[in-house]
């Protein structure tokens, strides 16, 4: 069963549970006693120091890294108990953006994309690769990128092929592990409002690894802050920034918090209708 919460927007549907994870790496201890819930339809960004262990929680979550203790529920089912067949399954909901793309050179980008269809859902490759077109043109890539090899392409339309590779079995989870990362600030803005669109558009959930202040605040409706081994607070970020643990002041009250803060302000007021604007 999935856990139905009441929190402060309604009831909230958590589709993945995180319970007292452990992970360690000989007597390298990452996570200790971490909880952590994914509600269904939300964005909810990662945070946290580096090496505090986000990638890990993404990959234990996705199933590439086996915990070294407690349990990790998804879609109401124990993942570590699953069959091998089950759990095939269950990662097909999944949709998973790594840090550097990981798209095949040797493939070009409907060819990367086909390759999942192909696999899993057995389509023959005409169809497998048309399919690919239209996840490549929802991702805002053009016919004639489709063709292209993954060395042709900037780092922007990387992230965008992987995003459609991800895509491609239509996950009901979308995992994106710092998406940003590398791209302009106008890249990674337009980045931040395609994961909103396709959030809204297709009702995905969105876990999000960032070191991206910009996007927690563009995008995210709540955040979870990793620090001494565990979630040390995960809830819509006005509330995160009025914890007093020393790495979440300096992080979102620094002068980079800030400045995204403002930004973020700033851009409401300008959308803000003119008499409202008026009025304030
Ligand atoms: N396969 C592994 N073997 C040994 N140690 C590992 C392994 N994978 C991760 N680690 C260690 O676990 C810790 C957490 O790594 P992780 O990549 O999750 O951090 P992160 O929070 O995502 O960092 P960053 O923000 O820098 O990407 C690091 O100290 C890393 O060296």
């Amino acid at each position: 069963m999935t856990q139905t919460t009441n929190g402060e927007n309604g009831s909230q549907t958590s589709i993945i549970q995180v319970r007292n994870l452990e992970n360690r790496f000989g007597s390298h201890v990452v996570h200790q006693q971490l909880d952590l819930d994914l509600f269904r339809g939300e964005i909810l960004g990662v945070v946290g120091g580096s090496g505090t262990g986000k990638s890990v929680l993404l990959r234990s979550i996705v199933g590439l890294v086996k915990p070294s203790g407690g349990d990790i529920r998804v879609f109401g089912k124990d993942l570590l108990a699953l069959s091998a067949r089950q759990r095939s399954l269950t990662e097909q909901r999944f949709g998973v953006l790594f840090q550097k793309g990981a798209l095949f050179t040797s493939l070009n980008l409907q060819e990367n994309i086909a390759l999942p269809l192909i696999e899993h859902r057995k389509l023959p490759r005409p169809e497998a690769e048309h399919l690919a077109r239209m996840k490549l043109a929802l991702t805002g890539l053009s016919v004639k990128a489709a063709t292209q090899y993954p060395s042709e392409l900037s780092g922007g339309m990387i992230k965008r092929a992987a995003l459609a590779r991800a895509l491609a079995l239509d996950p009901e989870v979308l995992f994106l592990d710092e998406p940003t990362a590398g791209l302009d600030p106008i890249g990674a803005g337009a980045f931040d409002q395609l994961i909103v669109t396709l959030r809204n558009a297709l009702g995905l959930t969105v876990f999000l690894v960032t070191h991206d202040l910009d996007t927690l605040y563009n995008s995210c409706d709540r955040v979870a802050v990793l620090s001494q081994k565990k979630v040390l607070v995960a809830d819509r970020l006005q509330k995160v920034v009025k914890n007093p643990d020393p790495w979440i002041q300096e992080y979102f009250l620094g002068p980079r918090g800030r400045a995204a803060s403002y930004a973020v302000q700033t851009n409401k007021a300008l959308q803000a209708p003119y008499s409202q604007q008026e009025s304030s």
